[in-house]
């Protein structure tokens, strides 16, 4: 007994289901399972106990069986937990019940990870996203667990799991007062992304591709960006470490420069409405000209991690962006054979090793697939044909209602000239979407 009173942390159950009627991603297996435990840990906890079920389907009322839900209270006493953590996605219904039956605070994985970006968020546009975030996922809450929440603060003590981010005093008033709060920090959000748009609107006048960095968190993508530009942002062997978007220059040789973008990794289960709430830091991705998929190869895991950053990129819009897979730490790389292929590259972030031939890729991958479009250029864009001067061949110009300009162009600049092409290429459909 005394061993765990002078532990602080948070005890936690750890519980997960498998049913045949849920969707496979939506499945907990040993692997999520040992991901919801780094969670915890990343989060300040420890876990106490674990318990994974297979069934048909789920419990319309309790989630997990009747017999699992008796077995987990069981744990929960047994080994004194504060609260139990499930690995799937619980309606607020679900939750609520479960935590009258198991008698602690009952959390599901989305309020994990958003417990832990409430604690990382460090710029203003972070925390104003977590928040909102946390707003959206509380307010079909409210009835439940906020008895609890108020009960559990009021006895005082530091806030556990799941109760850190928006203040105690806000979360005991009403609905209409979290919708209110809501609006405002979207209001406020609009403003940050302004200001985004106004930045990239600066830097591609400057002409400058940028190369985005993308993955499952841990994958390296940090480690990564240091080697390849001498940056310094902080690297750890942890979950969620970068939340910010940084970016860098990096010069690929004598004639080519791109900037490059680290940005926060990816996890299976993503709550949706932190996906929602990060585009802002995430719309990098969709003005990338290049995307670098970083991936862990000495993990076991690594192609479903990568099929969890596949999807996410689609559902952030960025499905025809062109793209490198990255297969890093091959330092410590043992399993069976990675893929090979012209946009496949294995490396190591830390010792360095394979890093001249990613830099090789990226620039024949933003010189090569140039091809000979007819553009027609408004007379008040005239300054759009001294830039395709400057950067394209250009091959014929004439001047009649508009400037019809022939020219050879990168991929890169064909993204970005795509609203002045009349014929030569067919864009993917994303780029006309805006
Ligand atoms: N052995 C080995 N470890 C690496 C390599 N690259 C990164 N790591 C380690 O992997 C851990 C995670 O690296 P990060 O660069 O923080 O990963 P990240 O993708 O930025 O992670 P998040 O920001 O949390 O999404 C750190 O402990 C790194 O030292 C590598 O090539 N080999
Ligand atoms: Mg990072």
């Amino acid at each position: 007994m005394t061993q765990y009173t002078e532990d602080k942390r948070d005890r936690a159950v750890l519980v997960g289901l498998s049913a045949h009627s849920l969707p496979r991603e939506e499945c907990a297996t040993e692997a999520s399972m040992e991901e919801l435990e780094a969670l915890l840990e990343t989060a300040g906890g420890v876990c106490v106990g674990m318990a994974l079920q297979n069934r048909d389907a789920p419990e319309a009322r309790t989630f997990i069986g009747e017999g699992k839900t008796a077995e987990v209270k069981e744990l929960v006493r047994n080994a004194g937990a504060d609260l139990v953590i499930f690995d799937n996605a619980l309606s607020p219904s679900q939750q609520r019940v479960l935590s009258e039956e198991l008698g602690v605070q009952v959390l599901d994985r989305a309020a994990l990870i958003l417990d832990i970006f409430a604690q990382r968020a460090r710029t203003r546009e972070g925390r104003l996203q977590v928040e909102l975030a946390q707003y959206q996922y509380l307010l079909p809450r409210l009835t439940g667990m906020w008895g609890h929440l108020v009960r559990q603060t009021a006895s005082g003590g530091k806030s556990p799991i799941g109760t850190r981010g928006p203040g105690e005093t806000q979360l005991e008033t009403d609905r209409r007062h979290i919708r209110r709060k809501i609006a405002k920090l979207q209001e406020e959000l609009e403003q940050v992304r302004r200001v985004r748009a106004t930045q990239r609107q600066l830097r591609e006048k400057n002409e400058v591709p940028v190369v985005a960095l993308v993955g499952y968190t841990n994958a390296g993508k940090s480690t990564l960006l240091n080697a390849l530009t001498g940056a310094e942002i902080p690297a750890n062997d942890r979950l969620f470490d970068t939340l910010d978007t940084t970016t860098r220059t990096l010069e690929i040789s004598d004639t080519c420069t791109v900037l490059l973008s680290d940005t926060v990794g990816f996890i299976r289960k993503l709550p949706h409405h932190l996906v929602e709430a990060f585009k802002a830091t995430l719309e990098e991705l969709s003005y990338a000209d290049l995307l670098l998929h970083v991936i862990d190869a000495s993990n076991p895991e690594w192609r479903e991690q990568a099929e969890v950053v596949e999807h996410l990129v689609d559902e952030l819009g960025s499905a025809g962006t062109p793209r490198i897979d990255v297969f890093n730490k091959a330092d410590c790389y043992t399993g069976d054979i990675l893929p090979h292929g012209a946009d496949i590259v294995s490396l190591s972030a830390k010792t360095g090793q394979g890093l001249d031939k990613l830099l090789e890729m990226i620039g024949t991958r933003l010189d090569t697939g140039a091809r000979r479009v007819v553009l027609q250029i408004p007379y008040d864009q005239g300054g759009l044909v001294d830039l395709l001067h400057r950067q394209a061949k250009v091959e014929r110009v004439d001047y009649g209602e508009a400037i019809e300009v022939t020219a050879v162009c990168t991929p890169v600049q064909l993204g970005r000239l795509r609203g002045y092409i009349v014929s030569g290429w067919t864009p993917p459909r994303e780029f006309w979407e805006e």
